[in-house]
């Protein structure tokens, strides 16, 4: 079995490591340089531990300080709903997370060599951004609220990478006393709910919970946790309602649970998160981000998008164009490309048409065709869009100011 483990583990073992994980070392190790790296190791981990044990996952932790290493680390989903599809991001974005096997935690993107992927569960990605173990990581909003509780040191770099998307959500029966509840609002007058009775709501968010029904008012409310099959609860007795994430709202259904007007906590999906100690400590951390963010940007921008190409006759360029702009749906990025097609008719060269071409969202792609044909568009052509480079990313400059590194 061949050993994938950074050049870097040796310097820095992070906490998390079991403490069977081996200490690997290139070639094999005198006596001597043996002890010298178990005792490096042996600082180095004190020290990382330190660091965690000094931070919690809340707003007013300490931040530890940033453990020098050599690699950029990015901490993908290692297993669940959002593992397959942050590799399939990357991919689509030219980055091979190269993983030897499944039950390897650690992987390398041949295309960025000062990075390395660690693969771990969408809450520890978080709690690792927060103990500067990771420097950046994909997870969902829900993921990144619930267990980053507002820290100021977690910062979205994209938050709307088009997968795991979900929606953290209170469901009630639609049986019984519920039948008629039709709102947080409602089921918060019900006078069932007292100080000795509260309302019990099972979920696995114990932050993000207590804090919504705090800032809606809701005083007699209590909790109680679960990991999984919460839509089970009220019907089993142990609890009066859920809050938990909901995508194609199948569970509740199947479970008589409904959701209710005013409670909806958060809308998530997947996003890019960084550490920004990292960002602004970490060397080539930076760039890294930089890199990442543009190839995410240029291939979701694109993903949204067609190439429409069609001819059109007219006497000049401007005119055609002028025909084209009068259509809502068909100004494109920036407005359209139009060129002159070269006829060769009896020996002579003329231009009796042009080709027009504009990039049109997905979804307005059949409205943009009737446009075309509306103003004497033919022979339309289309096909999907790769990658879009724009000059720079709107979201680069929002980070850099995030950062305070630009005005
Ligand atoms: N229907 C859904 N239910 C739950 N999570 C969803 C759903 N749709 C998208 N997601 C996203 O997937 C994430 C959950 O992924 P996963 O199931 O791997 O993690 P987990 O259950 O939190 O992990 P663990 O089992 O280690 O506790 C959520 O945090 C959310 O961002
Ligand atoms: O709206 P839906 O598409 O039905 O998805 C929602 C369900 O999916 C998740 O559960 P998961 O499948 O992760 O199982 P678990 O709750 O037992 O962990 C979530 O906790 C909901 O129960
Ligand atoms: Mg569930």
């Amino acid at each position: 079995m061949s050993l994938l483990l950074p050049a870097n583990l040796q310097q820095c073992p992070s906490p998390s490591l079991s403490p069977s994980t081996p200490l690997f070392s290139p070639s094999p190790p005198t006596a001597f340089s043996f002890l010298d790296s178990r005792l490096r190791c042996l600082r180095l981990v004190t020290s990382c531990v330190a660091s965690v044990q000094s931070t919690v996952a809340n707003g007013s932790a300490p931040a530890p300080v940033v453990v020098e290493r050599e690699q950029i680390r990015l901490g993908l989903p290692s297993k669940g709903r959002m593992a397959a599809d942050s590799i399939d991001l990357l991919k689509d974005c030219q980055l091979f997370v190269k993983q030897v096997n499944p039950r390897q935690y650690v992987a390398q993107i041949p295309q960025l060599p000062n990075t390395e992927v660690w693969f771990q569960r969408p809450k520890d990605i978080v709690r690792k951004l927060l103990s500067g173990d990771l420097d950046l990581g994909i997870v969902g909003l829900d993921t990144l609220s619930e267990y980053g509780q507002e820290n100021e040191d977690l910062i979205i770099v994209h938050e709307a990478l088009n997968f795991g998307d979900c929606h953290l959500s209170i469901a009630i029966p639609n049986y019984g006393i519920y039948e008629n509840i039709n709102s947080l609002k409602e089921l918060a007058e019900m006078p069932q709910w007292s100080e000795e009775r509260p309302l019990r709501v099972a979920t696995g968010f114990t932050y993000l919970g207590p804090k919504f029904m705090e800032e809606n008012g809701i005083k007699h409310v209590t909790f109680s946790t679960a990991d999984g099959a919460l839509e089970a609860a009220p019907a089993m007795g142990i609890a009066d309602c859920i809050l938990d994430l909901v995508s194609s709202g199948t569970t509740l259904k199947e479970n008589n649970l409904k959701e209710i007007e005013g409670g909806v906590v958060l809308e998530s999906q997947a996003a890019l998160v960084a550490s920004r100690r990292a960002l602004t400590e970490r060397k080539g951390a930076l760039n890294t981000v930089h890199e990442i963010l543009e190839r995410l940007e240029a291939h979701l921008k694109a993903d949204g998008q067609f190439t429409v190409v069609a001819n059109m006759r007219g006497n000049s360029a401007q005119e055609v164009a002028e025909r084209v702009l009068s259509q809502p749906s068909l100004s494109g990025l920036q407005g359209p490309t139009i060129s002159p097609v070269y006829c060769k008719q009896d020996g002579k060269v003329s231009i009796d048409y042009y080709a027009i071409v504009i990039c049109v969202p997905k979804k307005a792609l059949y409205e943009s065709v009737k446009q075309l044909r509306a103003v004497g568009g033919s022979g339309v052509l289309i096909s999907p869009l790769t990658y879009i480079f724009d000059e720079d990313t709107p979201r680069w400059g929002q980070l850099l100011r995030n950062l305070k590194l630009k005005m």
